[in-house]
């Protein structure tokens, strides 16, 4: 936008209508552009003309809170399993602690957590997944609940293959169906998440947290988030501090994974991220109101290889050994069970 200087740690909007209503080349390249550009620096940016429809995402959001506002054991009947890499059903407050690893050596955590993230949430994978077959609730506990979730995960599955393409355009890749072929499986997951309201003094201080800071394990991730604010990504130039990353309504944010800031050699940036309390407001109270989010996460099919793409070795060639995709996910999701 002329007139207007973006710092690197801003995350700003894209106008992605030239890959979801088929623009012209021209288009194409500019948008991918544009988006390229922010994975380099702040790894976030805002879509705007992503062809979701508003409502369609008001109606998501409307049956996350009808699911959450359900009773404890009726949740409970689509209950996550122990095991933290089978990553489906319903996990209750306190179930989840999102923890943080060396993203180059997969060894241990960074921060190994002292709280448990103040979260309720509830996992959808592809229901073609055999893998990991869905954990449904029993259709009478919430009729309609399932075929909408089910649709609403392939509408943002047509979103991420137009945004596999767009990042093969941005990085100028010599088959534009690269990363497409290393996601034919769309195994993809869908996640409902409920912040329940909680002492904003304790968020500030880092005594709760909403969810602590940590990079996505997958190729990129889509969220939706309410009017609530709360999400912060680690600034580029310090990242010891968090800047937040206020709602902006009609838009949805895209974030690089792990495993795409791997396949790019660092080119394009994993960026941590958390939940804590939102910007102080006028006239606050002492508790946050609830915040819902929902991310749907992008990762590679099981048994990908992910290596350095062509034309992203730089000057000092690949970082990374090659990793298979499923031992780095598996590895980190059992982290946070
Ligand atoms: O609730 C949010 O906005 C962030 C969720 C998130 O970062 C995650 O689930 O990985
Ligand atoms: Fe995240």
């Amino acid at each position: 936008m002329p007139g207007v200087h973006l710092t690197p740690n801003e995350v700003p909007l894209v106008d992605f209508s030239a890959f979801s209503s088929h623009g012209t080349v021209e288009e194409q390249k500019t948008a991918a552009e544009a988006l390229l550009k922010a994975f380099r620096n702040v790894g976030f940016v805002y879509l705007t003309g992503h062809g979701v429809p508003e409502e369609l995402v008001d109606e998501t959001f409307a049956w996350s809170k009808k699911m959450f506002d359900l009773p404890y054991e009726t949740k409970m009947l689509a209950p996550h399993p122990e095991d933290g890499a089978y990553h489906r059903g319903y996990s209750g407050l306190g179930r989840e602690k999102v923890t943080q690893m060396d993203p180059t050596t997969q060894k241990g955590e960074l921060a190994s957590r002292k709280v448990p993230d103040v979260k309720e949430n509830y996992e959808i994978g592809n229901d073609t997944d055999t893998a990991l077959p869905n954990i449904w609730l029993p259709d009478d506990a919430l009729p309609g609940f399932r075929p909408f979730m089910s649709s609403f995960f392939n509408r943002m599955t047509e979103l991420a293959r137009q945004l596999h393409l767009a990042l093969a355009v941005g990085l100028g890749l010599p088959d534009t169906q690269t990363l497409l072929k290393a996601h034919l499986l769309e195994r993809y997951q869908l996640r409902l998440l409920h912040y329940p309201p909680v002492s904003i003094k304790e968020l500030r201080k880092g005594e709760k947290e909403r969810i602590g800071a940590h990079t996505d394990f997958g190729t990129f991730t889509f969220l939706f988030q309410d009017s609530v604010g709360g999400l912060e990504v680690a600034s580029l130039t310090n990242p010891d501090v968090f800047l937040p990353v206020k709602p902006i309504p009609g838009t949805v944010l895209v974030n690089v994974g792990d495993m795409l800031q791997r396949w790019t050699n660092d080119q394009l940036r994993s960026t941590m991220h958390r939940v804590r309390a939102p910007p102080p407001s006028d006239g606050e109270g002492e508790v946050t109101r609830a915040r819902y989010s929902i991310p749907f996460f992008i990762g590679p099919d099981p048994g990908t290889i992910v290596q350095c793409l062509p034309g992203c070795e730089g000057e000092g060639g690949a970082k990374y050994e090659p990793v298979d995709c499923m031992e780095w996910i598996m590895e980190r999701l059992r982290a946070t069970y």
